[in-house]
């Protein structure tokens, strides 16, 4: 670190959250491996006294999941990880075991947290132990990573830095530039002295240790480094003489302390949720020609939209992603398709990380429908969004009328984006099932 930088650090950018997606592990085979089995250590024993809430906020629900399942999930999907162990509060340790069953998290295991942080993450740190000492045939864990889990915005890339670093030094942790001077202050309330900000960092989390010590650390330190603690790094250092290394971490490490920072993490992952998506044509030209024209309009409103002509063969890798779907039907009777797309779903057998939302565009030519009479079944689309609704799927229709007139045309397939977008961002289920006009 270079404590003689005289230039004052900027705050820097907000970061954004992390793209990689559920099942979709961001390390990526060949590029990078981690030859030594690494575990995690989440405490999760507070009670979030700071947000004014009642629940504790690990537990406080973001679209409908708890802040902690989102925390989880961030490290299940790194294939390098082995095994994830969970600190909680006594009373809340049916609560995180049905978290964990709900949202299919795996790799997870359940122990109970302590009075204090540094308390809960010793538990955590003993359970690796008991597990090691059960598989001590696989060998230890070399690695333990410490993460609040409150700190749900945290990417593979870090945590490997982290991990690599710990393995070669003992110990490592995540730091970020200070964005507020750190004063002392006299008994009366005066200012004492102020620290040169540029000379030191906030400490943030993942931290990692090698497990010798980390778990050296907790055997050694006092009653009163539990009870009052709030730095692992500075017990390898102090027990162990283990001198972390420090890395400079992505402003996304922040922690959810107060009830502002749920509604940050919140907009974070809505923002994720609304990136992208795929427009299912079904093959048909009149919904490729759709399709295309969705697409260019979407870039324009920061949504990424691929095109593709169903969900089968290699396509199927969209069922399994948290993705938004346009399926686009170029008859009334286009319900079949949309059924056989819910069915697709279904079958992934996906947990219900966050609510999926499906856009039915019915494109309907004006003069074959004067003809034929049909029109799309109101009440079907209702029933079909309803039975959806239960599985966590929000199903929405858009209804579209052909239109030979270019402007026209134009006109309609941008009201078709804006409310697509509208549907994907305010996932809302007041208009589940409703068949809108564009
Ligand atoms: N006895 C405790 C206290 C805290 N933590 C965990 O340590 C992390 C960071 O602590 P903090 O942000 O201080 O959480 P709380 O102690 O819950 O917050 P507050 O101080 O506002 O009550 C959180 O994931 C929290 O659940 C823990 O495992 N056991
Ligand atoms: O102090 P709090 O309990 O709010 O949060 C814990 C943080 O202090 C801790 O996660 C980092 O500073 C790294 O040790």
């Amino acid at each position: 670190m270079d404590g003689e930088s005289r230039q004052p650090d900027r705050p820097a950018h907000p970061g954004i959250f992390p793209t990689g997606k559920r099942g979709e592990s961001l390390h990526r085979p060949g590029q990078r491996s981690v030859d030594f089995p690494v575990s995690v250590v989440l405490p999760a024993g507070g009670t979030g006294e700071r947000t004014g809430l009642q629940t504790p906020k690990q537990f406080c629900p973001v679209f409908g999941r708890p802040l902690i399942s989102y925390t989880v999930q961030a490290f299940e999907r790194v294939s390098w990880i082995k095994s994830i162990v969970v600190a909680v509060a006594k009373e809340n340790m049916d609560l995180m075991k049905e978290i964990i069953q709900r949202f299919q998290h795996r790799k997870v295991r359940v122990v109970q947290g302590g009075s204090t942080r540094h308390r809960s993450i010793c538990n955590g740190v003993l359970a690796l132990g008991e597990q090691e000492e059960q598989e001590a045939a696989e060998g230890e864990p070399k690695v333990v990573i410490i993460h609040d889990a409150v700190r749900p915005f945290v990417e593979e890339d870090f945590l490997f830095k982290i991990a690599m670093a710990a393995k070669e030094q003992g110990a490592a942790g995540a730091i970020r530039p200070l964005v507020s001077t750190v004063i002392a202050t006299t008994s009366e309330g005066f200012l004492d002295h102020s620290l040169e900000r540029a000379r030191y960092r906030a400490s943030e989390m993942p931290q990692g240790f090698t497990y010798d010590v980390i778990r050296q650390a907790y055997q050694r330190c006092t009653e009163s480094d539990f009870d009052f603690g709030t730095e692992c790094l500075h017990l390898a250092l102090q027990y162990c003489g283990t001198n972390a290394k420090l890395i400079e971490g992505p402003p996304t490490l922040w922690k959810v302390t107060y009830k502002r920072d749920l509604a940050a993490a919140e907009s974070i992952i809505k923002e994720s949720l609304c990136s992208s998506g795929c427009v299912i044509t079904g093959g048909s030209a009149q919904a490729v020609t759709l399709a295309d024209a969705l697409q260019k309009s979407a870039g324009a409103l920061d949504m990424e939209l691929d095109v593709i002509p169903d969900l089968l063969g290699d396509h199927s890798r969209y069922l399994l992603k948290e993705c938004n779907f346009i399926q686009v039907s170029v008859n009334p009777s286009g319900l079949l398709e949309l059924e056989s797309m819910l069915a697709d779903v279904e079958a992934t057998n996906r947990a219900p990380l966050h609510p999926l939302v499906i856009i039915w565009v019915c494109l309907s030519d004006p003069e074959e429908l004067s003809v034929s009479g049909k029109t799309p079944e109101f009440a079907a689309i209702a029933d079909a969004a309803a039975a959806a609704k239960l599985r966590n799927i929000l199903l929405y229709g858009i209804q579209l009328y052909q239109s030979k007139d270019a402007e026209r045309w134009e006109r309609s397939v941008m009201r078709v984006t804006e409310i697509t977008s509208a549907l994907i961002r305010e996932r809302s289920p007041a208009l589940v099932g409703q068949l809108l006009q564009a």
